[in-house]
């Protein structure tokens, strides 16, 4: 599909035809050993091989974790530059887990890394911190919407230390959580880039284990009108179940993510699909 067509429609095409799942490809040191491989940037490109060999085409979403690359410095950087091309060339949606954030000026720097196709590091989208203040991250969400691209803003995240963040309310207990604050300048800049009510290119990372939490920090997710990135499957302990529960009135807004739980079954590339093939099938049965 061409890059015009904005991301949350072709993202929403994508999840129609491949089902519910995001599959993070995070070559930590662990994973890497599993596989047999080396800690090394040999390693880091077979591990990468694989995953692509195995998913690229016939999964919603991947979502490199840059830290993992980043880790084995310029080197680990062109790896990550490849699968980004590879991605590119397999017509598969990519989402770059970068959780930038920083002053506006900077802020652009990020947007013209990510975003821009000229870029060599050029995503579908990327993942983006908020807590310089929602309103600094405007040039990477402008960008997004210029390019057909989009980002997931960190709302509420799945690691328990968030909620001290997250949870708070500013001023007294009448003032919306953080995370709900967030959510709603989401929601305005979704309103305002896609007016005809199609999914918009802002959307929220909400960890899959937020559970009976949400309730209480008043994040009207419904109201988002983008995607919603939900990781926390597996490893981290939530399930299809607890989605369908907890999110399942969100249906096909719902991206759920998950890394090691597929990526344990490699390395081989049909055990792979296998994995992420019934994940993919058990959420949306789950959420039907
Ligand atoms: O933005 C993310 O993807 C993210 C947000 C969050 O709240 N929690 C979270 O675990 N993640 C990322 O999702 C991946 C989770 O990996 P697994 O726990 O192995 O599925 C890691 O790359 C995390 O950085």
């Amino acid at each position: 599909m061409s890059p015009a067509v904005p991301f949350g429609s072709r993202l929403a095409a994508a999840l129609r035809a491949h089902g519910p799942l995001c599959v993070g490809l995070d070559p930590a040191p662990g994973t890497l050993a599993r596989w047999g491989l080396a800690d090394d940037v040999e390693g880091l490109r077979r591990f990468s091989g694989t995953v692509l060999e195995a998913l690229a085409g016939r999964t919603a979403l991947l979502k490199p974790q840059v830290a993992f690359y980043e880790r084995h410095g310029s080197a680990g950087l062109a790896v990550l530059e490849q699968v980004l091309a590879d991605c590119r060339s397999a017509g598969q949606l990519v989402l770059a887990d970068a959780k930038r954030g920083d002053i506006g000026s900077t802020a652009t720097g990020y947007a013209d890394a990510w975003l821009d196709p000229a870029s060599p590091l050029a995503a579908d989208a990327v993942t983006l911190s908020p807590y310089l203040g929602y309103g600094s991250l405007a040039p990477v969400v402008e960008a997004a919407a210029a390019h057909g691209g989009g980002v997931f803003v960190l709302c509420l995240t799945s690691n328990p230390e968030g909620a001290s963040v997250q949870h708070a309310r500013p001023t007294g207990s009448s003032a919306p959580s953080v995370a709900a604050a967030v959510a709603a300048q989401a929601a305005a800049d979704n309103a305002r880039l896609s007016p005809d009510g199609s999914p918009g290119p802002v959307g929220l990372v909400v960890g899959a284990t937020v559970g009976e939490h949400l309730e209480a920090t008043g994040v009207d997710l419904a109201a988002v009108g983008g995607h919603l990135l939900l990781p926390g499957l597996g490893a981290q302990g939530a399930t299809a179940a607890d989605v369908a529960r907890h999110l399942g009135g969100l249906g096909p807004l719902l991206v759920p993510s998950a890394s090691r739980e597929v990526l344990h079954a490699g390395p081989d590339p049909a055990a792979l699909r296998g994995a992420a093939g019934r994940l993919a099938q058990d959420l949306a049965a789950a959420l039907r």
